[in-house]
């Protein structure tokens, strides 16, 4: 019997949370040979609430989930005992107006408990994918509380950004969404990301071959995917949560699979100082996977334009990092 995997969600109870946990449960992200255990964590007055997703969880019978644990966030050591995955999603989404890192002060403390908790109990393969927001920064805290962990098994999710940015380029091209490949999300998951036309692919042949309207891949098709998630919020009144659950757990299969040549796949990383961006801090980057390992895919064109693109993503996380300067050991 193979040994089950256990994936431990934070804000369990949350939107996104909830549109995640049935489709972890279901083997369709591990595979419908792997069990998976589901640890939930909750802030303590949404414990009841999850007791209702339990219920639920048991009702679909899924032949895969062989187990669920429900945890309050007051101890999340026990909450992520020997975990192979933890999605940090538990925090507060912005409103209308707000910026992503307007959050930072709200959010931001609550990965230094989640990197000390990790660095304690979890497995020390455990890899870790921060949703809550500023996802980039968040990561950086909890990480730099896990000496212990790997610094390849830390991610921030720009997933959803590379999602929008292949649907925009899709519907523009009139082509079906799986014809577009090889988008690339630069730096923040915020207003200044650099959703990369350059280096994307429309059937194999570079997108601004295809799209020969350059002012719109320079201006509109930039602009609507960097203020997309607010966008959602103002026409939804609350942020983006199937698409983005959805996301989530694409960066996790995308990880667990290997990449298909001539593809890649986006997420932010540790910078190990490709592409001139700067050592230290968690900058999303086109990446491949073999299954196990990843690396950032070097050789993507960067041309005047995305250098300035490039360059002021990064310097908005120097910003952030200093804001947060305190809650780094
Ligand atoms: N990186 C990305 O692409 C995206 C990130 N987000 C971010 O994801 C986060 C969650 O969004 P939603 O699920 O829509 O919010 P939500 O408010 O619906 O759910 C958040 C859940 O987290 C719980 N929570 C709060 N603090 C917690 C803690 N310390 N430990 C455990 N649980 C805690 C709350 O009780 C709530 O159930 C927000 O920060 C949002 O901005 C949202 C969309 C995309
Ligand atoms: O915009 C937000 O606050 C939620 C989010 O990160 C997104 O939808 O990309």
């Amino acid at each position: 019997m193979t040994k089950p995997l256990r994936v431990a969600v934070t804000g369990a109870a949350g939107q996104i949370g909830y549109a995640t946990l049935f489709r972890l449960a279901s083997g369709e992200i591990f595979g419908a040979q792997q069990p998976v255990i589901l640890h939930l964590i909750e802030l303590p007055q949404a414990q009841g609430a999850l007791d209702g997703i339990h219920m639920e969880l048991d009702d679909c019978a899924f032949p895969t989930l062989a187990g669920v644990e429900k945890f309050s966030s007051d101890n999340l050591e026990l909450a992520f005992k020997d975990v192979d995955w933890v999605l940090c999603i538990g925090s507060i989404p912005r409103g209308k107006g707000m910026e992503r890192s307007d959050l930072i002060r709200i959010n931001g403390p609550i990965f230094t408990n989640t990197g000390k908790a990790i660095n304690a109990a979890a497995s020390r393969d455990v890899k870790v994918l921060v949703v809550g927001n500023p996802c980039n920064t968040n990561c950086l805290i909890a990480m730099s509380h896990a000496p212990d962990i790997p610094r390849a098994n830390w991610f921030a999710m720009t997933r959803l950004d590379q999602n929008r940015a292949a649907s925009q380029l899709a519907i523009k091209a009139q082509r079906p969404v799986a014809a577009v490949q090889n988008v690339a999300i630069w730096g923040n998951h915020s207003a200044t990301q650099y959703p990369d036309f350059m280096n994307a692919k429309i059937d194999g042949q570079p997108a601004s071959q295809v799209i020969t309207d350059h002012d719109w891949l320079k201006s509109t098709f930039i602009s609507t995917v960097q203020q997309r998630g607010a966008a959602v919020i103002a026409a939804r009144g609350a942020s983006s949560a199937a698409s983005a659950a959805n996301a989530a757990l694409d960066t996790v299969k995308s990880l667990v699979n290997p990449t298909p040549a001539g593809t890649c796949i986006s997420a932010a990383v540790l910078s190990d100082g490709s592409y001139g961006v700067e050592e230290g801090i968690i900058s999303g980057f086109p990446l491949s996977s073999d299954g196990k390992n990843w690396k950032i895919i070097q050789g993507f064109q960067v041309d005047e334009f995305s250098r300035s693109k490039i360059d002021a993503t990064i310097n908005e996380l120097k910003a952030e990092r200093d804001t947060v300067k305190d809650l780094l050991p």
